[in-house]
Parts: C-alpha cells; sequence; structure tokens
C-alpha cells in the first residue's frame, strides 16, 4: 500500500477527503454514509470509490464509511504519496493566481492546504484546495508533514506567519512579500520579486542586445 502509484486526479482530491474527514473526527461522529461525503466533498460518490479502491476497499455497503479507519489511513497515505504538498498562506489576489495555477501538468509539486485570515474563505475548498484559518497554521502543517510555504500574505504578518510555519516543520518558504525574513539556517527562504525579474530583463535588454 505506502508504494501505490496513484493518478494525479486522484491524489488531489485526497487533501479534501482528509479535509472533511477532520471535521466529521471533530464532531465526534463515527461514520458517513458515501452520499453525504459525496454531498460534502462535491464529488460524485463513484468517483470517490474509485479513488479509495486505489488501495482497497474501504467503506462497507450499507454501513458507509468509518471516519476514525479512514483519517487515519488518509493520513498516511497524504505523508506517503510522491507529490511534494505545498502550503499557501494569503489567499488574495496573487495567493488566488497561484491556487488556480496549482504547479499541475507534469509536475510532482501541488499545493494542498491553504490558509487565510479572512472567515468567508475558511473551511471552503477553493479550486480544490481546502481552506484552513491560519491559527491552524502550526497544526495542520505538522499534520499534513507540509515543509514547503508560500507567503502571499501582506508583509505586515509575514515574519510572524515565518516563525509558526517554522514551529510546525516547514523547512522552506517562497516568499513573495517585501519583508526579508528571518530564519534558522536550516530553513531557505527563497524570495520572489516579480518587479525586479521584469527590471533585470528591461536592463538586459537595454544594455546587451545587438543593435
Ligand atoms: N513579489 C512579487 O512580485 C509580488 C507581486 C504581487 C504581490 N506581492 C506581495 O504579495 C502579497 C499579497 O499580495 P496580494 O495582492 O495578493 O494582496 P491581497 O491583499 O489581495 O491578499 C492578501 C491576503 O492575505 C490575507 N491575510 C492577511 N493577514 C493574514 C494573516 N495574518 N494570515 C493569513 N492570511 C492573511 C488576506 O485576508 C488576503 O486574503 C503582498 O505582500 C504583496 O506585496 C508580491
Amino acid at each position: 500500500m505506502v508504494s501505490t502509484k496513484i493518478p494525479r486526479a486522484t491524489a488531489k482530491r485526497l487533501p479534501i477527503y482528509y479535509r472533511y474527514l477532520s471535521i466529521l473526527h471533530d464532531s465526534n461522529q463515527k461514520r458517513v454514509s458515501s452520499s453525504s461525503f459525496a454531498d460534502a466533498v462535491q464529488v460524485d460518490s463513484a468517483t470517490i470509490r474509485r479513488d479509495l479502491s486505489y488501495f482497497g476497499a474501504l467503506g462497507k455497503r450499507g454501513y458507509g464509511y468509518d471516519v476514525d479507519n479512514l483519517l487515519n489511513f488518509f493520513k498516511k497515505i497524504l505523508n506517503q504519496d510522491h507529490l511534494t504538498s505545498v502550503g499557501l498562506v494569503g489567499l488574495g489576489n496573487l495567493g488566488h493566481a497561484l491556487l488556480n495555477f496549482n504547479f499541475h501538468k507534469d509536475s510532482n509539486v501541488r499545493i494542498s492546504a491553504a490558509f487565510d485570515v479572512h472567515e468567508d474563505m475558511i473551511n471552503t475548498v477553493q479550486d480544490g484546495v481546502p481552506v484552513y484559518s491560519v491559527d491552524d497554521l502550526q497544526k495542520q502543517l505538522e499534520e499534513q508533514q507540509i515543509k514547503v510555504l508560500i507567503l502571499t500574505v501582506p508583509s505586515s504578518v509575514a515574519q510572524d506567519i515565518c516563525d509558526q510555519a517554522i514551529k510546525g516543520g516547514v523547512k522552506g518558504i517562497m516568499n513573495f512579500t517585501s519583508r526579508r525574513l528571518v530564519a534558522p539556517d536550516d530553513v531557505r527562504i527563497q524570495n520572489v520579486d516579480l518587479t525586479n525579474e521584469l527590471q533585470t530583463l528591461i536592463y538586459f535588454i537595454e544594455h546587451y542586445s545587438k543593435e
């Protein structure tokens, strides 16, 4: 089971299933019918069954799914699948664009969890990615073993988010904010500045292009 190769589309749905099961677990629900499961995650029950069948039959006819069993199972799978899961904090203009892009084609990277402070977005699924409260950042990073974070928050909160993320086990941050983050040596910070990139390009055109 550990080395099961699963279709990418299936892999992308797993965090959504996981998120929903966590909500059920937190409200002490022991089992869920396949139709309620399908309604909640907005994936039809045949697709859910097929997704789960890659790992062996997990539902029981007439019973539905056992929440705790399935949740434990997902925790293992999400940590072991061959895709690198990335977190994204700050679902504004830039965050949404990155979420929408989500590095899908021919890449083994995907954004699997997003975080924001905006109440309207928390506990929703945006572009197929579950959105959590930033208050749960550390806990979710730990549970989902997310080691890489994209930061698209206002620069005023960037260092605070960076500190929390590092406590949650993050080892790499792609920083889109203008704040220069302070982090321990074993955490890599990659600063991305599109204005800089563009100015560099313009500089090269102006100084090195052939007449
Ligand atoms: N590097 C670049 O080339 C580049 C380009 C564009 C924007 N930016 C930077 O990226 C950041 C985002 O830009 P934007 O235009 O998407 O801004 P935005 O205001 O549209 O989005 C910011 C998002 O962060 C959320 N947020 C605020 N405080 C938060 C917190 N404590 N925890 C979690 N989420 C929080 C807000 O609710 C909002 O959804 C800014 O810092 C901006 O300067 C960088």
